[in-house]
């Protein structure tokens, strides 16, 4: 069954998987919503793939149901709205005595899409003329990753999968893709990415959703998952000697009427204040005024997502 534009570019309601009678995702739900940039984090064997692989409607749920552009996995017309859809998997592997080129065109051919599309969108993922024309057992890694998603983006998909994309790459090459992705987006692709690489896409994602162990342990925006684990802040403030005595007494002065557990140190000039995310203002109320520089550290989207893991942790040993 088809349904209107304004459904999430995907749609997946309480969608359990067992391979040979192991659960490996457990009561799944989540939606994903059209044009974002959307990042799917979990630890090894999570069941991030598998996830994929369900989105791509190569596998079908044991339970549940899972909708991607208006259109259940399910329905053999799925193989249609396949068509809109470009997928780079973990490991792009592709016939090595070709040339970048040839692969391309070759792809091209089996998704359906005019070849003449083949020679920009090399140049668009950085494969100029001379690149093109070589053999692909000649390239670097990253050269083999500009190939693959090259053929993710044939055709213009209105949805891209990417699975672990820039594994191996160097930062230049990490920023070349990115920017890609960028351009992707803004021309209204939804994209989805796994990565083991936290910090490369926490400022790059709009959404995320951490899985554990097959299990939805936290989904939204990262300032949303920040408030889940309650992790402390940690902020510097840069200090001239004349005013250390000062700003000692004034931290000890708040610690001594904040609810919130407030802990400092000072070392070479400099204070650094651990505190709640919510006692942030107070404590910047009492550092900006006797300070020469204040640098405040949010938790990472890596310390979130330890963060989660040890909160599962804790839950598990409550039940043992
Ligand atoms: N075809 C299969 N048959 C049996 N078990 C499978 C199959 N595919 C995956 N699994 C199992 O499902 C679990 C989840 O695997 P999956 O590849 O989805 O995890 P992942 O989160 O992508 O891991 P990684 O980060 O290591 O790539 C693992 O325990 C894996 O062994």
């Amino acid at each position: 069954m088809t349904s209107t534009h304004t459904e999430p570019a995907i749609l997946i309601d309480g969608v359990t998987h067992r391979f040979q009678a192991m659960d490996v995702l457990l009561d799944v739900s989540l939606a994903i919503p059209r044009g974002a940039m959307f990042g799917l984090i979990g630890h090894n064997g999570a069941g991030k793939s598998t996830l994929f692989r369900l989105m791509l409607g190569l596998i079908l749920p044991t339970q549940g149901s899972v909708r991607v552009l208006g259109q259940t996995t399910a329905a053999a017309a799925f193989r249609q709205a396949r068509r809109r859809i470009g997928y780079l998997p973990e490991n792009f592997v592709t016939y090595d005595n070709l040339r970048g080129s040839e692969v391309l065109r070759l792809f091209a051919d089996l998704k359906g899409v005019p070849r003449c599309s083949c020679a920009a969108l090399l140049e668009r993922v950085g494969l100029d003329k001379a690149a093109a024309a070589r053999p692909v057992h000649t390239y670097s890694k990253g050269m083999r990753q500009r190939l693959g998603l090259a053929q993710a983006l044939l055709g213009e998909p209105a949805l891209l999968f990417l699975d672990e994309p820039t594994n191996g790459l160097d930062p230049r090459g990490i920023a070349d893709f990115y920017a890609i992705l960028a351009a992707a987006k803004t021309s209204g692709t939804t994209i989805v990415i796994t990565s083991h690489i936290l910090a490369e896409i926490q400022e790059r994602v709009d959404d995320l959703a951490i899985l554990q162990a097959g299990r939805v342990a936290a989904h939204g925006t990262l300032p949303q998952l920040r408030a889940g684990v309650a992790l402390p802040l940690r902020i510097e403030a840069t200090v001239a000697p004349e005013r250390h005595a000062a700003m000692a007494a004034a931290l000890a002065m708040l610690a001594a009427r904040s609810e919130d557990p407030l802990a400092w140190d000072e070392a070479a000039g400099r204070f650094t204040v651990r505190c709640p995310a919510a006692a942030k203002m107070a404590v910047l109320a009492v550092l900006v005024p006797l300070a020469a520089d204040v640098v405040v550290h949010e938790s990472t989207l890596e310390q979130v997502f330890l963060g989660y893991g040890a909160k599962a942790g804790a839950r598990h040993a409550e039940r043992v």
